[in-house]
């Protein structure tokens, strides 16, 4: 079967400056996958690739088996770019029914409208919309006639955060259904939401990739939290930091820490014990010099 994405050996160069080197990628049907990197790392580029909106100096990408750029490839993919540029005088409902008219699988567009939340703002020219109002037409274009393959970058920027957590939603179902989603984003915590793998990419270069069950499992560190009395401070060996009422530990054996605090009666409540977030565990494995 053909992969949504199949890319290989990527490199682009602006100038003096390498936005993406060697970047090899597949993603199939029902999986999503994160593109990581700090500000300047190359993902937009990549993305701009992948989608055919750059020409690469080297490499070659398919989509479905179709070149990027090319009517059959678009009809099978859904985006939503960091910047959209939809026309003022035209309405949602206008930019999304022209939309679905081109759609191989047209979407009931009170559907679409639920979905999005879109309902007071369906039938106002979109000049004056605020950028999270943008942003909530956009997302609901990426996705309109659950396209095979969609392509996000940095898609909730600007979004309040219950829009936020409903376009969580929507992505984790678009993926349980077969759909296929690349995603960049500042919010770690979305990437781990919506995503089973990641690619990290530093410099252009992919410096890291894996499922994220495989990158937790390289990681058997916990993060304990706790709260103490008023005026009582934790014991100097768990190297507790504080979290807002609380303390919090990164602690790479929760159970011997846990016991220790039990014997020197730490007067602790409020105990978690939860896996470390991505965005810790991969600062950990850069600081121990992994990547
Ligand atoms: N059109 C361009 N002309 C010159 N340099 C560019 C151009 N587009 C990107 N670059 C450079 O390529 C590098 C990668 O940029 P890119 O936008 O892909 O990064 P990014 O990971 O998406 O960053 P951000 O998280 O800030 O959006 C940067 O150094 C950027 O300055």
């Amino acid at each position: 079967m053909q992969k949504a994405i199949e890319a290989r050996g990527l490199t682009k160069r602006f100038g003096a400056v390498t936005a993406v080197e060697n970047l090899s990628l597949q993603l199939g049907e029902g999986e999503a996958i994160g593109l990581l990197g700090t500000n300047g790392a190359g993902k937009t580029t990549a993305l701009a690739m992948l989608m055919g909106l750059r020409m690469p100096d080297a490499g070659e990408v398919r989509l479905f088996g179709h070149l990027p750029g090319s009517a059959a490839a678009r009809e099978v993919m859904g985006v939503t770019p960091q910047a959209t540029g939809f026309p003022d005088q035209l309405s949602p409902r206008e930019v999304l029914a022209y939309a679905n008219a081109r759609r191989k699988n047209c979407a009931n567009l009170d559907d679409v409208i639920t979905a999005f939340a879109l309902g007071p703002l369906i039938n106002r020219r979109m000049a004056g919309f605020s950028g999270g109002e943008v942003r909530r037409v956009a997302l609901a274009l990426a996705f309109l006639g659950r396209p095979g393959l969609v392509f996000l970058d940095e898609p909730t920027a600007g979004l309040d955060t219950g829009a936020q957590d409903a376009f969580r939603v929507i992505a984790r179902d678009y993926v349980a259904k077969g759909g296929a989603l690349i995603l960049t984003s500042h919010h770690w915590d979305e990437i781990e939401a919506v995503c089973d793998r990641i690619t990290m990419i530093d410099q252009g270069r992919k410096v890291m990739e894996g499922t994220l069950t495989d990158i937790r499992a390289r990681m058997q560190a916990r993060q304990i939290g706790f709260t103490l009395p008023e005026g009582a401070a934790p014991p100097d060996w768990i190297r507790a930091r504080p979290q807002g009422m609380g303390w919090r530990v990164e602690s790479d054996d929760s159970d011997t820490d846990l016991r220790r605090m039990v014997t020197e009666k730490v007067p602790f409540s409020g105990l978690t014990i939860e896996p470390l977030a991505l965005k810790d565990i991969i600062s950990r494995i850069r600081k121990e010099g992994c990547i």
